[in-house]
């Protein structure tokens, strides 16, 4: 397998010290081994203890002799305010810092909305807009509110509404609109707060998590933007480092899309032919436009 190497200078995170949510598996896990390579240590954190165990193995078996930089995986459910207080109180305890925090860990499944239980749609409004919360609070008010730092909000392609994963577009629409109001309450601070909005990006444990419905699901996205191909964790990954790092010293309240033109381009959701709308008003339009649609009409 082909080692990526970042494009961004070798020691530009040295001796920083990023949280990353979901830091163990595909969006987070390019995140955590981008910051890495690049000096940062990095907590990478989420619910499950093997998994982030092993990934932590992993990622210290690529940190470049160079790199200062030490991965340490921590349990935690940002669903969860007491995990999310224990999980930045460690954080300081060990490190004495977090200058980055990156808020990745989420995710939905999908659903019909009218199907969506209420404990289905508290799960996922949870998960990506209250733990976001959870840690953007946690983190500015036991360390940045004193020292500053760079928060990036990992959101979703939710521009065109969210069909099929309702609460999702909802919870992302939300911490978009979370993103403006932090950064404009923590400017005072020096902190800066970004959002990535990312578009269909392709990994194995992103798939997985929709089971048969998986493949067809990412396949299928892929003709859907101006690219003609699926995403890679590494693509969200730069762009990420390029908002956490001085060359955005000036962006902050912004959501990057990186999508591929994803959002500006066809919805995958179709809407079948139907008959089921109110008629438009009669009158010389309608007249005129169903000549146009059929012009034997008029004979
Ligand atoms: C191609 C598209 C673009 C890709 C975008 C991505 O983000 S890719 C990356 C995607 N990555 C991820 O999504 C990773 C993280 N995602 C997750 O962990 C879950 O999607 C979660 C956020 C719902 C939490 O789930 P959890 O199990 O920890 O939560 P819980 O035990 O508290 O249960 C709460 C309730 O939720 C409901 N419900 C849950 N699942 C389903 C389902 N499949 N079916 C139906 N319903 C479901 C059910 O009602 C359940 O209650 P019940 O009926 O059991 O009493
Ligand atoms: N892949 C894509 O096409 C897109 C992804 N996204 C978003 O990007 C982020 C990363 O997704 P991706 O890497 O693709 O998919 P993954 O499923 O690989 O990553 C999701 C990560 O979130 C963690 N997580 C889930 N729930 C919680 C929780 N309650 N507390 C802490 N951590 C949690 C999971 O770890 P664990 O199970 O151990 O808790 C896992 O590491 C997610 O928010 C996702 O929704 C947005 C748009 C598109």
């Amino acid at each position: 397998m082909a080692a990526v190497t970042s494009v961004f200078r070798p020691g530009l995170f040295n001796h920083k010290v990023a949280i990353v949510t979901g830091g163990g598996t595909g969006i987070g896990k390019a995140i955590s081994s981008e910051l890495l390579e690049l000096g940062c240590s990095v907590v990478i954190s989420s619910r499950k203890a093997e998994k982030l165990e092993a990934a932590a193995q992993e990622m210290r078996q690529k940190i470049p002799p160079s790199s200062p930089a030490i991965v340490t995986p921590l349990t935690c459910n940002i669903r969860s305010e007491d995990d999310v207080k224990a999980l930045v109180s460690s954080v300081l305890n060990k490190y004495g810092r977090i200058d980055f925090l990156v808020n990745n860990g989420g995710g939905q499944f999908t659903s019909p909305a009218e199907n969506m239980s209420s404990k289905g749609w508290n799960a996922v409004i949870d998960t990506n807009l209250t733990g976001t919360f959870h840690c953007c609070k946690e983190v500015y008010s036991a360390w940045m509110k004193q020292h500053g730092g760079v928060i990036i909000n990992i959101i979703a392609d939710m521009w065109k509404g969210f069909p099929g994963m309702a609460h999702t577009g909802a919870a992302r629409s939300a911490v978009d609109n979370l993103t403006k109001s932090l950064s404009i309450e923590w400017a005072a601070s020096g902190v800066r707060v970004n959002a990535v909005a990312p578009g269909t990006i392709f990994s194995k444990t992103a798939m997985d998590n929709y089971k048969e419905l998986g493949p067809l699901l990412f396949t299928k996205s892929a003709k859907f933007n101006l690219a003609k191909r699926l995403g890679v964790p590494e693509e969200i990954s730069s762009a990420v480092c390029f908002l956490l790092s001085p060359a955005a010293s000036y962006i902050s309240g912004a959501t990057l899309r990186v999508d591929a033109g994803q959002s500006l381009y066809h919805s995958m959701w179709e809407v079948p032919d139907h008959n089921a709308w109110p008629q438009a008003p009669e009158g010389e339009n309608l007249d005129a436009l169903r000549e146009v649609l059929n012009p034997k009409s008029k004979l």
